[in-house]
């Protein structure tokens, strides 16, 4: 089966068209491919489907072959690999709230509904920067009562770990858990990690985010990824992040966040609530697994 490993600043993934392929057990094979020393090495798999309601779908599992709803650098990707592969015609432009309008734009079904992104080619004529309109975050647990049984307000108190972090949830169709904090380097992620993503009051676990705010218009992140663990970069994470730097006072809706892999400009537009993050897609090299 042919695949092609493509990352977003470092959040890698194997993407398999779903067009070309077919993958009876996506959950047993995101397991396999992921081993970084028995597989192909990701933090998951993404496949690319056919969609009758967008231009494609995605449908995205994590290295523990959990399923999830969204992936911000995961959606860029596929966007890189239908344009740059023709599988879809892209639309002839996608309108930036704040930035210059884009050339090309697509639609992916995803767990989070249809969304629609902007592509901007580079000089190869490929999909270079993507900017994905995220959609509206979500903040109220009444909403989505499964996921989180905290208040998702600001600075709900969580014990894990043996310690206290006031924790900030948003969803971006996938539950995020912020934490601010002055020091990123002091945090034991490979510990408090674990601990919060499996939490009593995360009944779907939760994705786990401390953030340092830079100034206004900056800040910088550490992730702990449900399903997958530390990656260097989260998107919907990303968005999360700065949708609650903002809740929290801390940041601008238009903000620069540093993550271990790059940087992603994101803007929580006053006029539709919708979380825009632009930002690189890679293509690293197309396999076939034997
Ligand atoms: N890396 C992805 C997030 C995956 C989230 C997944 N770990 C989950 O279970 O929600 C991103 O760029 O948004």
């Amino acid at each position: 089966m042919k695949f092609t490993k493509m990352h977003g600043l470092g959040n890698d993934y194997v993407y398999v068209n779903c067009f070309e392929e077919d993958v009876i057990d996506p959950s047993s094979m995101a397991i396999a491919v992921s081993d970084r020393n028995f597989g192909i090495g990701s933090d998951g798999l993404i496949l690319i489907c056919p969609s009758k309601l967008a231009d494609v779908r995605m449908r995205m599992f994590n290295a523990d072959g959990s399923e999830s709803q969204m992936c911000g650098n995961g959606i860029r990707c596929v966007a890189k690999y239908v344009f740059d592969n023709k599988i879809a015609e892209p639309g002839s432009s996608f309108s930036v709230p704040g930035q210059p309008t884009l050339p090309h734009s697509l639609t992916v079904e995803t767990g989070n509904g249809i969304l629609t992104l902007g592509i901007m080619p580079g000089e190869d004529g490929l999909a270079e920067q993507i900017c994905v309109n995220m959609g509206q975050p979500i903040l109220e647990a009444s909403e989505i009562p499964t996921t989180f049984h905290c208040n998702p307000c600001v600075g709900e108190a969580i014990e894990a770990g043996g310690e206290t972090f006031e924790v900030t949830c948003v969803s971006m169709g996938n539950p995020h858990a912020v934490i601010f904090s002055e020091n990123l380097d002091e945090i034991d992620l490979e510990k408090i990690g674990p601990a919060l993503e499996n939490h009593p009051a995360f009944p779907e676990r939760i994705n786990v985010h401390f953030v340092k705010a830079e100034s206004p218009e900056e800040f910088s992140m550490i992730t702990w990824e449900r399903g997958s663990g530390i990656t260097l970069a989260c998107g919907t994470g990303a968005c999360a992040c700065g949708v609650a730097a903002s809740l929290n006072g801390k940041c601008n809706r238009a903000v620069l966040a540093h993550l271990p892999g790059g940087d992603l400009m994101l803007n929580w537009c006053e006029d539709d609530n919708c979380v825009y993050m632009t930002g690189p897609a890679t293509t690293v090299y197309c396999g076939e697994l034997c």
